[in-house]
């Protein structure tokens, strides 16, 4: 073979071989295809004369730039599928929550020694007891009432509710220091989305904004604590679920292009496995209880913080001893220490039959986690934005996605915590992957196959996969025909 056409060929190969590169593409779709790497290709050229190449700058910094990107602009457009890593209080911009839900009557602030915030709704005031160590309980609408500077004091608040600040690699000195931030975070956001009717408008407004994103379907990883009422009376896990379901289901009445909300309990890893044991017995029962809703179950919290997986076998394999049909959905792999128990959390979520990958960061070092996740279709939910803030990589182009997606591995894409990122629905993890992890060569059979896949390896129903897929090709069509009019 003359050397050139045998190097054609290794690179056609390659093209078939990247996520999407086997898809055929209309005549309609090609159009758009070229305007679309039209402007991928101008934006790159731009940003290699300028050194300035979003995905290899840090996130809070990339943002603004992300923003004035046309590429972006498609992006926002394009119908996305399904988002289906999640979690329950990180996909709402927390605008809302400072300068609504702060300002509703009786609400509650108090301090925690380390300069922490907690908040609780209450009447008659103040709320009982006392967290240990804390401030006394301060009424909001008293306290905004003596401050000069109520416009400050709400800023401060904004800035407790994300991890966006100017400096983030002097500011989060490791990832123990960002997680600590992290964790505040969601104990911080905790008083406020727990209060029962706040929790349900969370929620609403949650689907609203990924709807806006043009996003159709959800899985949301929820711990299902106590919500409470403002006499301290609270409700268990079936009382949340029944309350997701129902927000879901009135969502889905009121936008019947939107599919709905499937809820993956979660127990936090750092649980012990007696701890852990009792929350899979509550799993089994919420998903006897409420089949349409309980997709199965997770552990969440810092991986390299808790136990392995196979720590908690006794707990994970209690399902299958009773011939319970659990479907586990586990975060696997968030990690960098390579051969530490914990990075061998995505063979033991292989063993212990998991159905996705959460993160799946480490799948790259370990070729038979490789390989059964290849042959058994067990895709990896790839989060970008989230891997690069919480400190697994900084420059998105060497994300080990990088290597997956170029070998067509089963994937997703997904955004964990959006608003706790300062990031917003889906689409600027789709700018990531798209621009960044992809590389130059990843174009719309990429986005197409992405979008197919978050419906596929969805845990629907084989119906609702079939109606959500003709809902997203509606609006596929519409996307593609508009793209390819772009001037
Ligand atoms: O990327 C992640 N990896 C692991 N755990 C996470 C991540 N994002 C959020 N949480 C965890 O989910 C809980 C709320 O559902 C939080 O406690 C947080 O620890």
């Amino acid at each position: 073979l003359p050397l050139d056409d045998y190097r054609k060929a290794l690179i056609r190969t390659e093209e078939m071989l990247q996520i999407g590169g086997e898809l055929l593409l209309t005549e309609q779709e090609e159009l758009a295809n070229e305007k679309l790497m039209a402007l991928k290709n101008a934006e790159i050229t731009q940003a290699m004369k300028k050194n300035q190449f979003p995905p290899s700058m840090h996130f809070f910094r990339a943002k603004k730039l992300i923003e004035e990107s046309k590429v972006f602009c498609v992006l926002k457009k394009m119908p996305k599928g399904a988002a289906l890593h999640l979690h329950d209080f990180g996909i709402l911009s927390v605008d809302w929550l400072v300068r609504n839900v702060t300002y509703r009557p009786h609400c509650h602030l108090c301090f925690t020694p380390s300069g922490n915030l907690k908040f609780r709704f209450a009447d008659p005031a103040p709320p009982t007891p006392k967290p240990e160590g804390c401030s006394e309980w301060i009424l909001l609408e008293k306290y905004r009432k003596q401050l000069q500077n109520v416009t400050e004091f709400d800023n401060s608040l904004l800035r407790n509710f994300t991890l966006v600040l100017e400096d983030p690699e002097i500011a989060y000195s490791d990832q123990a220091v960002i997680w600590a931030r992290f964790e505040n975070i969601f104990i911080a956001v905790s008083g406020l989305v727990h209060y029962a009717p706040v929790f349900r408008e969370y929620f609403a407004r949650g689907l609203e904004e990924f709807y806006e994103d043009n996003v159709q379907y959800l899985e949301l990883r929820a711990t299902l604590y106590p919500v409470y009422e403002l006499n301290g009376q609270t409700h268990d896990q079936e009382w949340s679920l029944k309350t997701y379901q129902e927000v879901a289901q009135k969502f889905a009445k009121d936008h019947p292009d939107f599919t709905g909300v499937r809820i993956i309990y979660s127990n936090n890893r750092k649980n012990d496995v007696d701890r852990v044991a009792e929350s899979v017995q509550i799993a089994m029962k919420l998903r006897v209880k409420f089949p349409e809703s309980m997709a199965g179950f997770d552990l969440v919290g810092q991986e390299d913080k808790g136990h392995s997986l196979w720590d908690l076998k006794e707990a994970l394999l209690l399902p299958a001893t009773q011939g319970f049909d659990l479907p586990y959905f586990f975060h696997a792999g968030e990690t960098n220490w390579q051969g530490t128990s914990i990075d061998e959390n995505v063979l033991d979520a292989l063993v212990l039959n998991t159905t996705r990958i959460g993160h799946g960061f480490a799948l790259g070092r370990h070729p038979m986690a490789r390989n059964v996740s290849w042959n058994r279709d067990i895709p990896i939910e790839v989060c970008p934005i989230s891997n690069q803030v919480l400190q697994l990589v900084s420059d998105l182009r060497n994300h080990p996605a990088a290597s997956l997606m170029s070998s067509g591995h089963p994937m997703v894409v997904s955004s964990d915590d959006p608003s706790i990122f300062g990031a917003k629905g889906l689409s600027y993890d789709f700018y990531e992957a798209f621009m960044g992890i992809g590389g130059m060569k990843a174009d719309l059979r990429t986005l197409k196959q992405l979008a197919l896949n978050s419906i596929k390896y969805s845990s629907l129903s084989v119906d609702k996969k079939k109606t959500t897929k003709e809902v997203w090709q509606k609006k596929w069509d519409k996307f593609v025909d508009d793209l390819a009019k772009l001037l």
